[in-house]
């Protein structure tokens, strides 16, 4: 048992969070060494499981990730970008699997976190479950086989707690839609139309997003042409997808040379 990758789990109270801890408790493969939270959090030094309503767990939330991330094997981070770009340089310290999920961050963060692949696994993707890296692969030979007679538009729909636009989810299939017609996707995004835009441009790719209530997460890629469109959608209904997705990261990256990576290296697609 105690042979098992230990893994620690930060932004332990988020949404994500939560869910990731039951998911490494429920796991036959890994077992849960430490729970991270921002310092000021109501739940540090709380026992977990109290702090999530159910019986103690032995592991004390904590805000100091050094100590907790020296004694893990990997550490799963939902968190937000500054704080992700943090615990990357930790996990690089500490020579473990960075796991990253977090969303949002901009190109010059994403630069930041070269130096510590040179120390350390890091896996991260703007969507963790199968079925949307499947609906990646498929965006992208969708685009490569029709012409510019289809425009493509991205829509998201995600709960009205989330914080950044487009989606990391919804950024991926633009980058594969825009990969598949062999063009820069920083080039040809529409982003934000609002007030009179003028026509749409042949060859652009658009973004919408909708916020609100409980939704899980909704992503659709609309080609859309003279008399016809195709409609390639993923409905996320259980954040349960994602923290599987993140552990599977966690286990297969512990075998791994130093550098970057994301699920469709995991996944094998
Ligand atoms: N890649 C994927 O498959 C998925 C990615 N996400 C992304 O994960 C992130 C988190 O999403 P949610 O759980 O819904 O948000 P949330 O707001 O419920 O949770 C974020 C947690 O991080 C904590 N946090 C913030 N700064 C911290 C710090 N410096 N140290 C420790 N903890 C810190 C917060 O206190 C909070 O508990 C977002 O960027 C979201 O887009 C969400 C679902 C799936
Ligand atoms: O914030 C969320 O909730 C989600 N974020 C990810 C994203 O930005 O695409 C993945 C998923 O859609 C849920």
């Amino acid at each position: 048992m105690t042979d098992l990758p230990g893994i620690v789990i930060t932004g332990a109270s988020g949404r994500m969070g939560q869910m990731l801890i039951r998911t490494v408790l429920d796991s036959d493969k890994a077992r849960l060494v430490g729970a991270i939270e921002r310092e000021g959090h109501d739940w540090i030094g709380r026992d977990l499981g109290e702090a999530m309503g159910g019986a103690a767990l032995g592991v004390i939330v904590e805000s100091d990730p050094l100590e907790a991330f020296a004694r893990a094997h990997a550490v799963i981070d939902f968190t937000a970008p500054e704080a992700t770009l943090d615990f990357a340089a930790i996990a690089a310290q500490a020579r473990v699997v960075h796991v990253i999920g977090t969303t949002g961050m901009d190109e010059a963060q994403i630069a930041r976190l070269e130096p510590a692949s040179r120390h350390a696994v890091i896996v991260r993707a703007g969507n963790m479950s199968l079925g949307v890296n499947l609906l990646v692969q498929l965006t992208k030979k969708v685009a490569q086989a029709l012409d510019e007679d289809f425009d493509i538009e991205v829509i998201e729909a995600h709960h009205r707690h989330k914080v950044d636009a487009p989606s990391g989810t919804a950024l991926m299939l633009g980058e594969a839609a825009a990969e598949g017609r062999g063009v820069a996707l920083a080039d040809v995004a529409d982003r934000g139309r609002d007030g009179i835009t003028g026509a749409r441009e042949s060859g652009h790719i658009g973004f919408s997003a909708i916020r609100g209530g409980d939704i899980v997460g909704e992503h659709d890629v609309l080609f859309a042409a003279p008399g016809e469109r195709i409609i390639l959608r993923h409905v996320a209904t259980d954040r349960a997808i994602f923290a599987r997705g993140a552990l599977r990261a966690a286990l297969w990256g512990q075998d791994k040379k130093p550098g970057q990576y994301d699920m469709m290296d995991v996944l094998g697609l």
